[in-house]
């Protein structure tokens, strides 16, 4: 028999039931569970203070929870959180560089920590210099580079001991959006080559690049799925109506209880009405007069203010 066939591969990377976590009186984390499969790049979406870094501390073992069960990587979490630490790799908000030290001492500390030592340390550190174009860098002190070039540097350091599973607590928030777009090719580069990936961000763009994710807020996870099921099951149509003054339309309408919510781009307010009325273009006709009304096609941003009762990410 094989090895493979003794033990097999999880093809569940993170398996989470009932994870909670209370800061006194607030439940940061509320009744997650969570399943997320091998090699997929799951998000959390959701605003500042939802619980995504809570729940990110949870399941790599840096924070203990005050209820619920965490398996990682086919291993109970609670107990095993010093073996399963050479397995995950973490990236902080803050990227936990030091400053004072250059490119390359970066790289060497994060190497002793993990003990990638002697000929496979350098030519690891070698490899990962190239692979994120810091090679003519090396002697340049990590407090003096660019948020972009920071944060190839931190990831660099995360993957340093090549983990199988990686978490990244909004790791996009102090790049530009051509940075952030390197930055997501980086990341399908790790996923394709196996490595799961947990990503936390307050970005629409970014969650609709995710393979999976859930939408997180107070604490608890409103939804989750795919972008394109979430988009699907929504339960909510979503309508175009452009014209003339769109602002006092909008109060007319966020007053019927069917409609969810409604938001203006340039010159056209996007309306979501509840699937329970059966006629939503007829719930808005009366109200439209010359206005041109279209049905159109659901954003995750129409999937999040749906969840999450309107409220704004951000
Ligand atoms: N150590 C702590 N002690 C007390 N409260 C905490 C602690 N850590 C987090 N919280 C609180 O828990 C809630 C969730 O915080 P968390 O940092 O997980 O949210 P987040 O979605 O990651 O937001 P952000 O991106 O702003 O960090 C917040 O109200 C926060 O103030």
């Amino acid at each position: 028999m094989t090895e493979a066939a003794t033990h097999p591969e999880p093809s569940v990377v993170i398996s989470a039931s009932g994870l909670t976590r209370r800061f006194g009186e607030l439940v940061a984390v509320n009744q997650l569970d969570l399943t997320v499969p091998k090699g997929t790049i799951y998000g959390f979406l959701g605003p500042n203070g939802c619980g995504k870094s809570t729940a990110i501390r949870l399941l790599t073992g840096l924070l203990e929870p005050s209820a619920g069960e965490v398996t990682v990587l086919g291993q109970l979490l609670r107990g095993h959180e010093e073996a399963l630490k050479s397995r995950i790799g973490y990236m902080t908000q803050k990227f936990s560089l030091y400053d004072n030290l250059s490119v390359l001492e970066n790289l060497r500390f994060v190497a002793a920590i993990y003990g990638v030592r002697g000929q496979k340390g350098r030519e690891r550190i070698d490899e990962l210099l190239q692979q994120y174009g810091l090679e003519h860098r090396c002697q340049q002190l990590a407090g003096t580079m660019s948020g972009g070039q920071k944060q190839r540097l931190a990831l660099a350091c995360a993957t340093l001991h090549q983990p199988e599973l990686l978490f990244l607590d909004e790791p996009t928030s102090a790049v530009d959006p051509q940075n952030r777009r390197d930055f997501w090719e980086q990341l399908f580069d790790l996923s394709a080559a196996g490595t799961t990936i947990l990503v936390s961000t307050h970005y629409m763009d970014e969650a609709e690049r995710c393979h999976r994710l859930a939408i997180m807020e107070h604490g608890f996870k409103r939804a989750d799925g795919t972008p394109r099921e979430l988009m699907q099951s929504m339960g909510a149509t979503v309508i175009e109506v452009s014209g003339d003054g769109l602002r006092q339309l909008k109060q007319q309408l966020t007053a019927q209880t069917a409609v969810i919510s409604a938001s203006q781009a340039g010159s056209r307010l996007r309306v979501l009405v509840k699937d329970e009325q059966r006629d939503p273009l007829g719930l808005l006709q009366p109200f439209c007069g010359a206005h041109q009304l279209e049905i159109v096609r659901p954003s995750l941003e129409d999937v999040f203010v749906t969840c999450t009762g309107g409220r704004h990410v951000g």
